[in-house]
């Protein structure tokens, strides 16, 4: 690999795994330059795309003209339905019986254009298919850009709950073009950023004072702020992962406000009432209530995660979604199939201040059951 096969003004991030390791390019169009290090994956060869029905008309043309331009002819995309229910068995089904059908040999790479949900399945795909093949993530949600392409947690849903069917599984490249998010809505972008804030809220107090004084910015699409929001957001990520790949210790810090917020999204049904990011958002907040009812967070700093989240347009409260009937007995037990459960009791991922968090196993369950009582009495 050379450095003029990467586009100029790329960010390029480097996850570090060992044979594992891969690069991650952060840039305004980066896309429209990527098709050698995509031909450099594949071997020459045109990679497998799996994409929504969203993303196709949007952005595979760009990947499509990539590469063309890279002397390869692209091969019909799979494309699935939008959003969160496609991450389930069924569709699961469907891809890997689409994959498959092409009578792919272990060389084959699909390679994922879309947002967390298209990278979650289809990671899960190529870590299945002939007992895993390589994959390429291309992110085009500001979620994915930050959060979901990177790090190697693939997977979907259960009826028993959010991702507890899938692999570790890194991708081989990442490529970020922000300039694929002008096309995002609003309420999308909204909850990406949720996850941006976390890198600060775990351990970036100074990002999270950036994002204090530029978050607006990053949700409006200035190309500077947010391309440096999605390049400290990677380097964030690659850094934990880099020393916790299968979460055995700091890599569930990534968690802060999941447990929680896996909960909230199961109770909705996994669907558009409640987008991952959304939840994420509300469960950081309950993350950072439970953190000061336990005497753990000063009270000024759980206010000023809060209103950071809400003052972009985030909900903070379960009650800030509409028309739910919150049932505190259901967010318990979905609560207790976490995946950070050990011996019975839930790890959770609590916190000092601002850009200190820390897992905690022993917290009393009446305080969770009065934390999560209050959150949605109306
Ligand atoms: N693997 C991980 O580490 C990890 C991390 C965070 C979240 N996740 C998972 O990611 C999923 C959420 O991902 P998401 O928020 O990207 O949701 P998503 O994939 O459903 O995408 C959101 C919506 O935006 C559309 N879209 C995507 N790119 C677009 C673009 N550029 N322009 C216009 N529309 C576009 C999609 O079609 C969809 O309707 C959840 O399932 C969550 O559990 C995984
Ligand atoms: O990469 C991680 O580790 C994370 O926890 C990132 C989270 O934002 C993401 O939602 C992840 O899928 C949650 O993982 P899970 O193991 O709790 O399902
Ligand atoms: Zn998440």
């Amino acid at each position: 690999m050379t450095s003029s096969d990467t586009p100029a003004g790329t960010d390029i991030v480097r996850l570090d795994l060992g044979p594992r390791s891969y690069d991650i390019l952060v840039g305004d169009r980066v896309l429209d330059g990527a098709g050698p290090r995509i031909a450099a994956v594949t071997r020459g060869k045109a990679p497998i795309v799996v994409t929504d029905e969203n993303v196709a008309p949007l952005h595979l043309p760009t990947l499509e003209r990539t590469l063309r331009g890279s002397g390869i002819e692209p091969t019909q995309a799979i494309v699935l339905p939008a959003g969160e229910k496609t991450k389930d068995f069924a569709h699961f089904e469907r891809l890997m019986d689409a994959v498959l059908a092409r009578g792919i040999e272990r060389s084959a790479v699909l390679l994922a254009l879309g947002g967390g949900v298209i990278g979650d399945i289809t990671g899960f795909a190529a870590a299945s298919a002939l007992r895993g093949i390589d994959f390429i993530q291309v992110p085009t949600t500001l979620l994915s850009q930050v959060d979901s392409s990177v790090g190697g947690k693939t997977g979907i849903n259960s009826p028993h709950g959010k991702n507890l069917i899938g692999a570790f599984h890194q991708p081989r490249l990442v490529i970020a073009d922000t300039a694929t998010l002008d096309t995002l809505p609003r309420r999308e972008v909204l909850a990406g950023y949720a996850e941006v804030v976390k890198y600060g809220l775990i351990r970036l107090p100074g990002f999270f004072a950036w994002l204090e004084e530029n978050g607006e910015r990053v949700v409006a699409g200035d190309s500077d702020a947010r391309r440096y929001a999605v390049t400290e957001s990677c380097r964030a990520k690659a850094a934990i992962v880099g020393v916790d790949e299968r979460e055995s210790g700091d890599r569930a810090l990534l968690n802060l406000g999941h447990t929680f917020g896996h909960a909230l999204e199961a109770a909705t049904g996994f669907g558009p009432r409640l987008l991952h990011g959304e939840a994420v958002s509300i469960g950081m907040a309950l993350a950072f209530d439970l953190s000061v009812r336990l005497g753990l967070c000063p009270a000024a700093d759980a206010e000023k995660a809060r209103a950071h989240l809400a003052r972009v347009g985030l909900p903070v409260r379960p009650t800030d979604i509409p028309g739910v009937e919150w049932d505190v007995d259901g967010l318990i037990l979905s609560m207790a199939k976490d995946k950070k459960v050990k011996d019975g009791r839930i790890t959770f991922v609590l916190v000092r201040g601002l850009g200190d968090a820390f897992t905690q196993r022993d917290v009393d369950p009446a305080v969770v059951r009065t934390l999560l009582e209050d959150a949605v009495a109306p």
